[in-house]
């Protein structure tokens, strides 16, 4: 089988990259099953804190392999593998949002369909100002995991792109909240990975029950209810952990909040890309 989805560790950020440029990293069931195992392998891989999504070629990913599918004639009509392919998509869904570690989605060029709700499963989303987004399903008569969208963007914009399949550009994705950043296209991979090593300064300890408790929170229905659902993530940070952000910690001893504030601030500024 060929390698479609590849892992390294660099100063503490698992980056893992789809490799089927070809093909702009439309999702076959090869493509579908090692990006989960990679995933799930970077989340238990003890050297990094973060993770960073990216893709290789001029696009993130064109979504489902509807080339791939539409040559399968032997079993295209097979329910039971329909089936195994729409709950492996779930898998596929549900893999950047049920890891401990934030994943960090790096988009350029086309993240459509399944790619576009693989980027948006992701914690956070950086963009080139090439990216462009959407759900194109619907003029195929197809409809994607898209229960996601009115969390993200809310039920009118989620409509509109749904409904009409149109694309967006990033500067709209920007202002949709589906994206956090947009930077120049070949600035991409530097600050995807400066962006990630700023979130690699944080208490791996930290971010997993920060994750925890905002996913918890989209996942619950009202607002009380998540509330009471957070509670049990900060019961679960305080009470287990011994040793959260030390060198933090020593300074405000040491030195003051202010000075120990201003200090995290300094670390900061060296991965400000604005
Ligand atoms: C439940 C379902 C969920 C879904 O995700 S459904 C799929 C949603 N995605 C789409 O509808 C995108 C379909 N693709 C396109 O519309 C176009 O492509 C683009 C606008 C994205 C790019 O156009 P251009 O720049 O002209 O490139 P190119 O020559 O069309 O594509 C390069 C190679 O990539 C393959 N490809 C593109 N999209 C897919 C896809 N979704 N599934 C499988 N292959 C795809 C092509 O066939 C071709 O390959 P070759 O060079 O061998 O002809």
């Amino acid at each position: 089988m060929s390698t479609l989805v590849t892992y390294h560790c660099e100063d503490k950020v698992g980056v893992v990259t789809l490799r089927r440029p070809d093909k702009l990293n439309a999702i076959n069931a090869a493509l579908k099953e090692q990006l989960i195992a990679t995933l799930e392998g970077a989340d238990a891989d003890d050297e990094a804190s973060v993770v960073l999504l990216e893709a290789e070629g001029r696009a993130f990913s064109v979504g489902f392999d509807i080339v791939g599918a539409a040559s399968d004639d032997e079993s295209a009509h097979d329910p039971f593998r329909w089936e195994s392919i729409l709950r492996n998509s779930m898998r596929m869904a549900l893999a950047p949002w049920s890891m401990n570690k934030p994943v960090i989605a790096a988009v350029q060029g086309y993240a459509l369909g399944g790619g576009c709700e693989l980027a948006m499963m992701c914690d956070l989303t950086i963009a080139a100002d090439d990216a462009k987004f959407g759900e194109p399903e619907v003029k195929f008569s197809h409809v994607g995991p898209v229960m996601v969208m009115p969390w993200m963007i809310g039920l009118k914009r989620a409509r509109e792109l749904v409904f009409f399949g149109d694309l967006i550009d990033a500067k709209t994705a920007l202002d949709y909240g589906m994206v956090n950043k947009v930077v120049p296209a070949a600035e991409l991979p530097a600050k995807a990975r400066m962006y990630a090593q700023r979130l690699a300064l944080v208490s791996p300890e930290a971010l997993r029950w920060a994750k925890r408790s905002i996913n918890r929170g989209a996942e619950v229905a009202g607002i009380r209810t998540a509330i009471e659902a957070g509670v049990d993530s900060y019961i679960s940070l305080y009470a287990g952990r011994t040793k959260v952000n030390d060198e933090f910690a020593e300074r405000v001893q040491k030195d003051g909040l202010k000075a120990a504030l201003g200090w995290r601030e300094g670390q900061f500024k060296a991965f400000d890309f604005s």
